[in-house]
C-alpha cells in the first residue's frame, strides 16, 4: 500500500499519525483511538465518534471492515491517488478554517459498488455529524458568557447538579467561592463601560491563570463570578480565595483603576441545594462587603 507522503506534510497534527511503517495494518483499535487523539486537540470527539461508531457498524453490510483501509482525518488539502479516497466532512471547518476530511487507504482494489456503498455512507452519516457540531456549537454558545469566555449562569447551575450528585455519592465535599469586584461602577462611570467590559475579561483570565484544571470559574452576572472548587476543607477553600485575590490585587492595571476584589466560600454540606449554597458563600461576601471589602470570608 502506498501513502502519500503530501498527506502527512500537509497536515498541522502529524505527531499523532502513526509512523509510516507502523501505518500497514492497523487494527481498529489502534485506529481509534488515534482518531480519538486527533479529534480530541480539535475538540470534535463527539463527530468523530459518531461518524466512524455508525460507518463502522455498517460497512460490514457492504462487505467491509475498517481493516480494509487505514482511515484517517486530517485538514487541510492532500493529494489523492489511486490508493486514496478523500471525503471531506461538510461542516467540520476548524476554528482557522479547514475542513475535515476522512481518507480511506485502499489495501485491495475496491469495485465500483463497494467504493458507491462507501460515499453513500459517509454522505449519510457525515450530515448527521454536521447536525451534531452545529449542536455542540450552539450548546456551546448557551453556556457560555460572550465576555468573558467564562460559563454563564446556565453553565454554573449545571456543573453544580453534577458536583452534587458527585459529592453525595461519594460523600466527598466540594467548595463554592462567589467573587463580586470592588468599586466597579465608577471605572463605568469614570471610563466608560467598554473600560468596565475591559476589566470583567481580565478579571476572568486570573480566573483561569489561577484555578487548577479541575477548579471552575463562571461568570455569575455583572461584576459577580463564582467559582466551583476541588476544595474538601476549610482550609483548602481559604488558601484558593487567597490565591485568587492575591492575583486580582497584584494587577497594576486593577489596582489603577481601584478595583479589587471581595470573596465569600462555602463547602458542601450533605442535602446541600445549588441555592442554599450559594447563599451561604453570598452571605459570607456581603459580610465582606460590609466590613470594608477586599478580603475573604467562609460560611
Ligand atoms: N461594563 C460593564 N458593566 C456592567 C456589566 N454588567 C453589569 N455592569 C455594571 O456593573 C456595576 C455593578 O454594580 P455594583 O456591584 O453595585 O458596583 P461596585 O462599584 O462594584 O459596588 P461594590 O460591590 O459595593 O464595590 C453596575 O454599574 C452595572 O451597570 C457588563 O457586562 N459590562
Amino acid at each position: 500500500m502506498e501513502f502519500s507522503t503530501t498527506v502527512y506534510d500537509s497536515t498541522h497534527h502529524s505527531s499523532f499519525y502513526p509512523r509510516e511503517s507502523q501505518a500497514h495494518g492497523l487494527s481498529v483499535a489502534e485506529l481509534t483511538l488515534f482518531i480519538n487523539r486527533l479529534l480530541s486537540t480539535l475538540e470534535l470527539e463527539e463527530l468523530g465518534t459518531l461518524y466512524f461508531q455508525q460507518l463502522n457498524a455498517l460497512l460490514p453490510v457492504a462487505g467491509l471492515s475498517l481493516t480494509d483501509f487505514d482511515s484517517r482525518w486530517v485538514f487541510g488539502n492532500a493529494k489523492i491517488s489511486s490508493t486514496l479516497i478523500d471525503l471531506p466532512l461538510q461542516g467540520s471547518a476548524s476554528s482557522s478554517g479547514e475542513q475535515a476530511h476522512a481518507y480511506y487507504y485502499i489495501s485491495s482494489p475496491l469495485s465500483l459498488s463497494q467504493r458507491e456503498i462507501l460515499f453513500q455512507l459517509h454522505d449519510l452519516f457525515g450530515k448527521q455529524a454536521k447536525h451534531a457540531v452545529s449542536h455542540l456549537r450552539m450548546k456551546g454558545m448557551a453556556t457560555k458568557d460572550a465576555l468573558t469566555g467564562l460559563g454563564n449562569r446556565i453553565a454554573f447551575e449545571q456543573s453544580m447538579m453534577r458536583q452534587r450528585s458527585w459529592a453525595q455519592r461519594r460523600d466527598e465535599p466540594f467548595s463554592l467561592l462567589v467573587l463580586d469586584l470592588d468599586n466597579f461602577k465608577q471605572v463605568n462611570d469614570n471610563f466608560g463601560h467598554s473600560e468596565g467590559d475591559r476589566v470583567l475579561a481580565h478579571v476572568a483570565t486570573h480566573l483561569v491563570n489561577v484555578l487548577r484544571d479541575e477548579d471552575e470559574p463562571f461568570r455569575f452576572g455583572g461584576d459577580e463570578f463564582c467559582c466551583i472548587l476541588d476544595c474538601q476543607t476549610d482550609q483548602q477553600l481559604s488558601c484558593a480565595a487567597e490565591r485568587i485575590k492575591t492575583s486580582i490585587s497584584t494587577s497594576e492595571y486593577l489596582a489603577k483603576l481601584g478595583v479589587s476584589c471581595s470573596l465569600g466560600g462555602a463547602l458542601y454540606r450533605i442535602g446541600d441545594s445549588t441555592n442554599s449554597m450559594f447563599d451561604r458563600a453570598d452571605s459570607a461576601l456581603y459580610k465582606v462587603k460590609n466590613s470594608g471589602k477586599n478580603d475573604y470570608q467562609a460560611a
